[in-house]
């Protein structure tokens, strides 16, 4: 075998040879991606089938959302601190914190849905275990055709991420359909991000986004070209952008990816930077972020495959549920110099 090269930048990989469904197409996608997420954790994809249109209504409709009055997106408020559905105003998340590191909160607004068309009287979306993983979504009554939207590109996501997730089980040597049992109830989330302008200098160690990993098995993201956008940290400790190419999304692997595959592909760190002050007036940002995220009562163990005499399993079994629950509670508790962000809110409203 020669020596293969190390990918220190993100590639990008046409996914039409899998989605024609040839034996050869398939394996030369999955193998591809199996690099990518071995090497960098992050990958760009086209060929996806995600229809344009919808992409750029779902954009659109998510900008005027975030042009409603402070008043009424505060409706959608998150109800409680474990509940991930409704809507984050600047300053109330720091993506570090899951790091447990301490630092300003993010200059970002985030409104985020769950799974849809939850069934009203099956226990198993309603008992204690469910917890909040499937509470009711809220939506903007002075903006309906976000619902209708919205919907639409949820159900795309989840056609996407079931085939994604199909292309990882053949790059880990797996039959095909082998992660399907473990998403057909799935507890994913969809969010769109507003990074605002930034009139007034960000404070010392405050971004967009600060450094973090992604937390479920994978995330698909459309991400907009205008400057203070995304980089990853590759292998070598070096930061790189991200391109974004119009009609693509970003892909990266998540923690509990990393968890199945006994560290073999990596949940990279990665931020979104803030724009260079002399564009921080022209350089607000809307991301649109699915993160897929297996049945609450999936157990992730390390997968056989990826374990050998010398690489025994590192973790111990868990549910994905417990995992993201884990997860989310430390981004909204810890930290916490909220002062700050307020500050400059009240800045740039002036
Ligand atoms: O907005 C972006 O480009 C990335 C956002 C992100 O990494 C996240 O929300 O987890
Ligand atoms: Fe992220």
């Amino acid at each position: 075998m020669g020596f293969i090269m190390m990918l220190t930048d993100v590639p990008t990989i046409d996914l039409t040879p899998y989605r024609l469904g040839t034996e050869e197409g398939k394996r030369a996608v999955a193998e591809a991606v199996g690099k990518a997420c071995t090497d960098i954790g992050f990958l760009v994809i086209s060929g996806h089938g995600v229809p344009q249109d919808l992409i750029e209504r779902t954009y659109a409709v998510s900008r005027r959302f975030f042009a409603l009055p402070a008043s009424e997106k505060a409706l959608l408020n998150r109800p409680q601190s474990d509940q991930v559905r409704g809507y984050s105003a600047v300053g109330d998340e720091g993506l570090s914190y899951s790091l447990g590191e301490v630092a300003p909160p993010d200059l970002k607004e985030s409104l985020s849905i769950g799974p849809l068309n939850v069934p009203a009287d099956d226990p198993y979306y309603h008992n204690a275990e469910a917890g909040p993983h499937f509470a009711p979504n809220l939506w903007p009554e002075s903006l309906p055709e976000l619902k209708t939207v919205w919907s639409e590109y949820f159900a795309e996501m989840e056609r996407l991420s079931c085939d994604l997730m199909r292309i990882f089980a053949l790059a880990l040597d797996l039959p095909e359909n082998w992660f399907d049992p473990t998403g057909d109830r799935h507890i994913s989330m969809f969010r769109a991000l507003h990074y605002p302008n930034q009139p007034d200098a960000p404070l010392d160690g405050q971004m967009r986004a600060g450094a973090h990993s992604d937390y479920g098995a994978l995330t698909i993201l459309r991400q907009e070209n205008v400057p203070g956008s995304l980089q990853v940290c590759n292998r070598e400790g070096n930061w790189v952008d991200v391109p974004a190419i119009p009609g693509t999304f970003v892909v990266n692997i998540g923690d509990l990816m990393m968890q199945w595959t006994n560290d073999k592909w990596i949940s990279t760190l990665h931020r979104v930077v803030n724009p260079p002050r002399d564009l921080a007036d022209q350089a607000s940002r809307v991301s649109l972020v699915y993160f897929y995220q297996p049945n609450y009562d999936a157990v992730v163990s390390c997968l056989d495959s990826c374990q050998s005499p010398d690489q025994p399993a590192r973790y111990p079994p868990i549910t994905s549920g417990d995992h993201l629950t884990a997860k989310f509670v430390q981004q909204t508790t810890l930290g916490g110099t909220k002062d700050g962000a307020e500050t400059i809110l009240g800045e740039t409203a002036a």
